[in-house]
């Protein structure tokens, strides 16, 4: 029978560590949600308090240097800024039946968790359909979207893949298999390309390309790059993705924001070489021009841009 998950930790309380976090409290012991965190943070968290949509959250912190049973599941939620120490972090937690997921945006944070702890620990996945913010203690959200997640190429759920499936049941927790997370990130690699960094380079809402008008056009043409991009590495992705996000996007609340124009708000340093940085590298590789994502590079790489 496969081991059922029951210790879990989350590096990273921020909008989605918080969405997962407060989500999972209610079905499973508080000990056994374990929350990552360096000595100073916990002490903040535990005088300010964490809320989510006004609600308290009584969360078990654990720092990285305390002694716990490892865990079946981690999730990593940090911004990919802060991956590195993240990835150290959480050793003590990593035995050999555990998961690891990672909610980050982008193609290669998994590879990174990967090369330190083993492929053999991950599922991929993306978190959709929810533009969840942290502001000081008080995360809220409109939606809680889904977490889609799976094997990079299989045709079948793996052990990993029904383990982590029967947790999110027992926690009721929205979610969609899908095992070909490689072609799936990369899509939503698309949308961040475009979506996050608009909306970041104007500092607005998703209101800004809900409608027609330059900036969406401007959205719509860095998708096209990323397509282009991600066709000559191999990538199963097309103008359907594009139709599919559209959808997404349209129904996000119009007055939240993406979480880089999050971070472009609150001055803090964004997540550019996740998206344009990766799309321009490759452009370079393939020899394809790819301005728009070059323009945004540029901007959120500048001195005044928090990078
Ligand atoms: N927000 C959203 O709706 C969505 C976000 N994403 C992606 O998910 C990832 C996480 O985003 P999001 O939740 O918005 O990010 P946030 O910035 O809200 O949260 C990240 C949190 O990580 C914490 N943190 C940073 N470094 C460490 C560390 N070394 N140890 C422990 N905690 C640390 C920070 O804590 P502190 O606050 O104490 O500094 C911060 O609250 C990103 O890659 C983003 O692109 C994907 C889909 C939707
Ligand atoms: C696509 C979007 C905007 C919401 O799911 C997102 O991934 C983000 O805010 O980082």
């Amino acid at each position: 029978m496969n081991k059922p998950i029951q210790k879990v930790s989350i590096i990273g309380l921020g909008a989605l560590g918080i969405l997962y976090g407060e989500h999972f409290l209610r079905k499973m012991p508080a000990d056994d949600l374990r929350i990552i965190a360096d000595s100073d943070r916990v002490d903040r968290y535990k005088s300010e308090g964490i809320f989510c949509n006004g609600k308290a959250c009584d969360f078990n912190y654990v720092t990285p240097e305390e002694k716990v049973e490892p865990a079946d599941l981690i999730i990593f939620a940090v911004k990919y800024t802060t991956l590195p120490e993240a990835i150290r972090m959480v050793k003590g937690h990593v035995g050999p039946d555990t998961i690891i997921l990672s909610v980050l945006n982008g193609v290669v944070s998994e590879e990174e968790i990967g090369a330190v702890y083993g492929k053999e620990h991950l599922l991929y996945s993306v978190a959709q359909g929810m533009t969840a913010a942290k502001v000081g203690n008080q995360m809220s959200y409109k939606s809680k979207g889904i977490l889609c997640f799976g094997e990079l190429n299989a045709t079948e759920n793996s052990v990993k893949v029904e383990r982590v499936k029967s947790f999110f049941d027992q926690v009721d927790l929205p979610y969609e298999i899908n095992n070909r997370m490689h072609d799936k990130l990369w899509s939503k690699l698309m949308i961040n390309v475009g979506v996050n960094q608009t909306v970041g380079y104007f500092n607005a809402t998703n209101k800004l390309i809900q409608q027609p008008g330059k900036p969406r056009e401007m959205m719509l043409a860095a998708m096209e790059e990323v397509i282009e991009v991600g066709q000559r590495e191999g990538v199963g992705i097309s103008g359907d993705d594009i139709a599919y996000w559209l959808k997404i996007i349209d129904s996000l609340s119009p007055d939240e924001s993406p979480s880089m124009a999050q971070d472009v708000k609150a001055g803090r340093p964004t997540e550019v070489d996740l998206f344009a940085g990766t799309i321009v590298a490759l452009g370079k590789k393939h020899g394809l021009a790819v301005p728009v994502n070059e323009m945004f590079l540029e901007h959120f790489t500048k001195p005044a841009s928090g990078n």
